[in-house]
């Protein structure tokens, strides 16, 4: 129906094309003589169902083919158009003013009354419009009147009879020729809404329901193009041209129309084109600016189409696009599916292999953890046995005896003289060839041991060897050298003047082991060794490590106190106390040492054989594992001579020195035998040398001595 709408439009446009081209062309072109034919020819048909209607009216009956003039005064009364009416649709005209004497003949021209004449035509006027016929004006009966406009009239009354005949069904429509009172021919041709009779024209099945303007309106607008409205448009057309017009401007109709359609089809095929290239909507065309209304209803439709095709073209494009895509996608999942496979069986791999290593590395950390408990089991055990053996070392020491009395003899040291009292030495006796005035016999002395003439150095050494190392397990030790001036003292304590390393003494031996001990713990302990060197003259104590040569002559300027409750253990805290890290360390202060000593020898004497020297190592060790602290020294001494001072026959100074020296001595020897006898009173405090070693001389149980 649109589409028949459209092309009816359309066909309608293309006929006022042609017309308006051919409107100003064919201006002058006679078509009186058609007009006049069609205009008879109507006439005749409105007279004749008329006449067949009506039959005779006022005794005058209408021409079969009426002439115009006559037409018009047949009609002229209203009589015989009101009762057509009222045939038609009865009760349209209430009241008919017939003529007052049927009889009468009225002659032709005559007027009727003016009553008659206004009653009849405006009441058959006014019913006509309610049914919706066209119109005319009361004038058109009159001489001069378009007659025209009343066949119309006529006409349509005949048409709505015959539709109502018919049964009355659906719209009826005026069908009849029709020329709009406003429009001419080469004027613009208002194709609709323009004209009201028209409008008028449609009515519903029901006639006591009129459709509203607007509905009308609608109406009108949807039925303008169909077939009807165009053949009654072409009949307009066609109705004012001459006859030898109508070849021309139909042949023009036509052409136009074909060539109108061959335009269509030929865009319709283009955008059809167009659009099945065009798979994107946005890619339509956009219509023209200056486009007919039908033209954009076509375009409208066009694109419908295109858009309905587009739709199945793109659903069929879809999916197929869709189907592609899910292959592909099928495809991706597949090898997806695959990688996944290899992916896990990757993972499987490879955590079985972590399981096996994660189990060998238990394994080996379980065992890691065994070596390590067992090492540390074997650490502590082996901390137990070191402090076992240490605890068994140092037993065995004091089982060896905390007092220990070697004896060494010292070798002539002339050829000249070589009358020796040594009988013979077994062990640890030594027997001695007594003098005759003593009674000439044999005596035999007892020591730990005795070193005959021959023993060297490091023979001596070796005995006392085992001391050092108590040292260092927080023993105190004390080696004593005594004797006669001259038997060797210095010699076996610290070496010849002339020094090799031969030839060193107990003193430097012990440090040097001291340090190769410490060295050797090293892992376990650390240890801080620091030396004193004292000296004891006449029971004055003074310091021999000192570089200021001060303290240099008897009677000393500052003699140091013996103390024996000092905090860090020094017995003469106010010596100089120096830190050694090597034996030459130790070397370089003994030298010192000696040299101070010697400084004060006089002329006659050597007084360094008649004082007391005392070398002492102090001793202070960190365990690293318990960082327990052990402290221990070693006293070093080299006694003065212990001639008798009865028979050496001294005096004066000479006799003062040996009397403090026999004191001393006196004092130490009575300390040892306290010691020796376990006496609970040690008398220390008889002399400084006895007050100096006291922590070495069994004040503490930690303490060996040695004596030569
Ligand atoms: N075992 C020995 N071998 C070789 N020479 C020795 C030995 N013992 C001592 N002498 C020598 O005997 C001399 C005296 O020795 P030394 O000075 O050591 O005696 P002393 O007891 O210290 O005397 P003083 O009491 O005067 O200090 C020194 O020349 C020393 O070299």
């Amino acid at each position: 129906m649109a589409a028949e709408g459209m092309l009816s439009f359309s066909v309608a446009s293309v006929v006022e094309d042609v017309l308006q081209q051919h409107g100003n062309r064919s201006k002058d072109i006679d078509f009186e003589s058609k007009k006049a034919e069609e205009a008879a020819s109507r006439r005749s048909e409105a007279a004749g169902w008329l006449r067949k209607m009506v039959g005779v009216v006022a005794a005058k009956d209408l021409p079969a083919e009426p002439s115009e003039e006559e037409f018009r005064l047949g009609l002229r009364s209203g009589i015989i158009l009101c009762n057509v009416l009222n045939k038609v649709q009865p009760g349209a005209v209430p009241k008919v003013v017939e003529s007052p004497c049927d009889a009468t003949l009225i002659p032709d021209g005559a007027a009727l009354s003016a009553f008659q004449y206004f009653e009849n035509v405006r009441n058959f006027l006014v019913a006509g419009q309610e049914l919706g016929l066209p119109t005319f004006e009361a004038s058109d009966l009159e001489q001069g009147g378009k007659s025209a406009r009343v066949v119309n009239c006529v006409l349509a009354l005949k048409s709505y009879n015959e539709w109502k005949l018919l049964g009355g069904n659906g719209v009826w429509k005026f069908g009849g020729n029709l020329k709009p009172a406003t429009t001419t021919l080469g004027k613009s041709f208002v194709r609709k809404n323009s004209d009201p009779f028209t409008n008028s024209l449609q009515r519903t099945s029901s006639m006591n329901e009129k459709p509203s303007a607007g509905h009308s309106n609608e109406i009108d607008s949807n039925k303008m193009g169909g077939s009807g409205s165009l053949s009654m448009l072409v009949r307009a057309i066609l109705l004012d041209r001459k006859p030898e017009e109508v070849p021309l401007l139909v042949e023009s109709v036509l052409g136009k129309v074909v060539e109108e359609f061959e335009h269509r089809i030929a865009s319709q095929s283009e955008m059809m084109k167009t659009t099945s290239k065009d798979i994107s909507p946005t890619n339509f065309r956009k219509p023209q600016q200056k486009q007919t209304l039908g033209d954009k209803k076509i375009e409208e439709k066009n694109i419908k189409v295109v858009k309905k095709e587009d739709c199945f073209r793109t659903n069929i494009i879809d999916e197929e696009e869709v189907k592609r895509r899910s292959q592909k996608q099928q495809i991706i999942f597949d090898q997806q599916q695959r990688d996944i496979k290899e992916l896990k069986h990757a993972i499987n791999s490879t955590k079985a292999g972590m399981q096996f290593i994660q189990m060998k590395f238990h394994e080996e950390f379980n065992n890691l953890g065994m070596h390590i408990h067992d090492l540390a089991h074997a650490a502590s055990g082996y901390h137990r046995v070191l402090e076992e053996n240490r605890k068994l070392y140092n037993q065995v020491q004091d089982l060896k005896g905390s007092i220990r009395v070697y004896c060494r003899v010292r070798p002539f040291l002339s050829e000249s003289s070589y009358l020796s009292s040594v009988d013979h030495i077994e062990e640890g006796n030594i027997i001695i060839n007594t003098p005759s005035k003593y009674g000439k016999g044999r005596k035999s002395f007892t020591f730990n041991k005795v070193f005959g003439q021959s023993a060297t150095q490091a023979e001596v050494f070796s005995d006392m060897q085992p001391l050092i190392r108590s040292v260092l397990d927080g023993y105190n030790v004390c080696i004593f050298a005594y004797g006669q001036t001259g038997s060797g003292k210095t010699y076996t304590m610290s070496g010849p003047k002339d020094l090799t390393e031969k030839d060193q003494g107990v003193n430097y031996r012990a440090l040097g082991d001291l340090f190769l001990l410490a060295e050797q713990r090293k892992d376990t302990f650390r240890y801080d060794v620091s030396v004193q060197m004292i000296e004891i003259y006449n029971e004055q104590v003074r310091d021999l490590l000192v570089t200021d040569g001060s303290n240099k002559r008897y009677p000393f300027t500052n003699s140091f106190e013996i103390r024996n409750s000092s905090q860090n253990g020094l017995n003469v805290p106010d010596a100089n106390l120096m830190p050694v890290s090597s034996t030459s360390d130790v070397i370089d202060l003994m030298n010192l040492g000696q040299r101070n000593r010697a400084v004060g020898a006089t002329a006659l004497n050597d007084r360094s054989s008649r004082s007391h020297s005392c070398l002492t190592v102090h001793v202070q060790g960190r365990d690293l594992t318990s960082g327990a602290v052990l402290r221990g020294c070693m006293h070093l001494v080299d006694l003065a001579g212990s001639e008798r001072v009865d028979k050496s026959e001294v005096t004066g100074d000479r006799l003062k020195e040996a009397q403090h020296i026999n004191k001393s001595l006196s004092a130490l020897g009575d300390v040892i035998a306290s010691l020796a006898q376990k006496n609970p009173h040690v008398p220390y405090r008889n002399s400084k040398l006895t007050q100096l070693l006291q922590d070495s001389l069994g004040k503490f149980k930690s303490t060996k001595n040695l004596l030569f």
